[in-house]
């Protein structure tokens, strides 16, 4: 059996008559992380919400574990957790008790001490747990639907622009919460205009540009992508 847990093979999306996607193909290994890379409107979200099954190809395949995301209505419903730029969840709730409401809804309650030791592993500090959603930074909210996450024990990811908005600070000590997931198996897709951040934790970046990849680059066996070239490729891209 295959290890490719996320797979896009030749995937195209057409709105109207216009192809937003074309021919994109990528993949990523179980406990790996393939970050797609950019400008503004590149084609990043679309790749996203086809895997979320929100819009439908209209030629190409989006594949989870093997499976035609379109053909199989349950897969990204048990494999996928998705974490939209902005997390969404209630203002007038803690964390506790948001991820509390949240299992139950989804039918997995968990105990009390499944709950604090997942916000323990995704470091959100304890005076914060019962403190209002609403009073919460970005990068906190984050790390509550990350924890929410993790114990839906959904095994994939789906990151949509998770460093935006995000002091550098947070954005470190999310790029290496990303690293520690991934390295305990969990299978992640992030979307980011973040060169920097996606070669730090990324096994695989492919550049978009117009709805097409234009670049890949891979991590070598040891140590990371280089940003550099990256950053280039980016650069030159956009002017083109
Ligand atoms: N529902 C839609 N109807 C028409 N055009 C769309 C639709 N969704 C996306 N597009 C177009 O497809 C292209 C890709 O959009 P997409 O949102 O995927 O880009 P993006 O890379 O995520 O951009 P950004 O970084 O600005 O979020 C854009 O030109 C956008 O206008």
């Amino acid at each position: 059996m295959s290890d490719v847990v996320i797979e896009a093979s030749n995937l195209c999306v057409k709105v109207r008559s216009r192809k937003i996607l074309n021919n994109v193909s990528f993949s990523a290994k179980e406990g790996e992380v393939i970050a797609l890379l950019g400008g503004n409107g590149a084609g990043k979200s679309t790749t996203v919400k086809t895997f979320l099954g929100l819009m439908k190809p209209s030629s190409g395949e989006a594949k989870l574990i093997g499976q035609n995301i379109h053909t199989s209505s349950e897969l990204v419903r048990e494999k996928v957790a998705y974490l939209p730029e902005s997390v969404m969840l209630y203002g007038h709730l803690t964390a506790f008790e948001n991820i509390r409401y949240f299992l139950s809804l989804s039918g997995r309650p968990k105990s009390d001490d499944a709950i604090a030791s997942s916000l323990k592993r995704v470091a959100l500090q304890e005076s914060a747990w019962h403190t209002k959603f609403d009073r919460y930074s970005k990068g906190m909210r984050q790390k509550t639907a990350i924890a929410l996450a993790l114990l839906r024990d959904a095994p994939i990811l789906f990151l949509d622009e998770p460093t935006s908005g995000l002091d550098p600070v947070a954005i470190d000590e999310f790029n290496r919460l990303i690293s520690q997931l991934s390295a305990q198996g969990s299978t992640i897709l992030m979307v980011t205009h973040d060169v920097y951040g996606a070669c730090h934790v990324a096994n695989n970046i492919g550049l978009l540009r117009d709805g097409q990849i234009v670049g890949m680059f891979e991590a070598p066996e040891e140590g990371y992508i280089d940003s550099e070239v990256v950053h280039e490729a980016f650069i030159r891209d956009a002017r083109l």
